[in-house]
């Protein structure tokens, strides 16, 4: 099942990250830093993807990583306090580390994406994070434009297949052709729901009894054009809003039909990252979904560190696709 190298390193290391994470929520939610492109960065970001990338150069693997976060900002002056938080935080896992250390970590992440990389969101949804929503650890393993493994650790997510708060989180996993499955997150007690349980996407054909998932931020796609999609497809269900990848994880469990990230109306040129979708990608490939972009083509993960050949993302449990690829065109999205 989950038995490789490559699997149980990327379950481990966003369970690692994951809970320190949730730590952080709970003690220290403040957007700490604001980045180039005025999105928000958190002591959560930088410590997660410090200790992932930690974990990745103990590992032995030689891999290389392609992480969101850069240290640039915590090396000037204005990061001096936020580096401190990080540190503090980096250490409840790796009690020595120094704020030197803790930059050079994060900065393992800044190589390009060759044919064979690893990709991390060390915290994806950090708009959900910050308002104490959902958000998730997300990290993949990419050979030849393919992801070929992928984990995501959400803390907010009670049930893999509900898209409720509260609980002691979820973890998921998937490889290329051996499935994909879910269990608890924190399994410090190890009751027996600590056991993996396969994933499998929903049944529904009927278009009309499509629950959508979609981004809570309107910054994020296009609400309007959900609903057009909505009523093209004869959906109707509201969609629900729900941030960051634990709706792709929500998909592979059955609890929803459809996910679509439309381009929004003020960046119509965006790309997505290619740790936004790696990981939740492939979740709901190996639980019988299928996903490409608006036009219905592979998402390709070759293309650098954005997803240059794809427009939006489309997912479904797979019996939908093609109803939704109409709607599309007949909305020209
Ligand atoms: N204009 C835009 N269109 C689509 N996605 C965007 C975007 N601006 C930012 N994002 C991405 O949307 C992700 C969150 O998705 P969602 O809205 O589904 O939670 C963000 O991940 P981070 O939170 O890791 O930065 C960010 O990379
Ligand atoms: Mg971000
Ligand atoms: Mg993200
Ligand atoms: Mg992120």
């Amino acid at each position: 099942m989950l038995s490789s190298t490559e699997s149980r390193f990327a379950v481990d290391a966003v369970c690692e990250a994951a809970l320190v994470a949730r730590r952080v929520q709970s003690e220290l939610v403040t957007e700490a830093l604001t980045k180039g492109d005025k999105s928000p960065v958190t002591v959560g970001d930088f410590a997660a993807q410090a200790i992932v990338a930690r974990r990745l150069a103990e590992s032995g693997m030689t891999v290389p990583l392609v992480g969101e976060e850069s240290a640039a900002d915590l090396r000037c002056e204005s990061g001096a306090a936020t580096l401190e938080q990080v540190t503090h935080f980096v250490r409840t896992i790796f009690p020595t580390a120094t704020p030197a250390e803790v930059c050079d970590w994060i900065d393992c992440g800044a190589r390009e994406p060759g044919d064979e990389y690893w990709t991390l969101d060390p915290i994806d949804g950090t708009k959900g994070f910050l308002r104490g929503d959902q958000y998730a650890v997300a990290l993949a393993l990419v050979q030849g434009g393919r992801v070929m493994v992928g984990a995501l650790g959400c803390p907010e997510l009670e049930k893999a297949c509900e898209p409720n708060r509260g609980g002691v989180g979820t973890v998921l996993c998937a490889v290329r052709d051996g499935g994909a499955y879910w269990r608890d997150l924190d399994v410090s007690g190890c009751s027996p729901s600590c056991a993996w349980r396969r994933l499998q996407v929903s049944g529904v054909t009927d278009p009309a009894g499509t629950r959508m998932l979609r981004s809570v931020e309107k910054g994020h796609t296009n609400l309007g054009a959900i609903d057009h999609l909505a009523n093209a497809m004869g959906v109707t269900a509201e969609p629900v809003g729900m941030d960051s990848q634990a709706k792709y994880a929500v998909l592979a469990a059955g609890g929803g039909e459809m996910l679509v990230r439309l381009l929004s109306e003020d960046r119509p040129n965006y790309r997505e990252m290619v740790w936004d979708q790696a990981a939740g990608s492939i979740v709901i490939e190996e639980a019988g979904g299928r996903v490409t972009d608006l036009d219905g083509k592979p998402l390709d993960f070759a293309k650098g560190r954005t997803l240059a050949a794809n427009r939006g993302v489309l997912a479904t449990n797979g019996h939908l696709h093609d109803a939704a690829l109409a709607a599309l065109r007949e909305i020209g999205a």
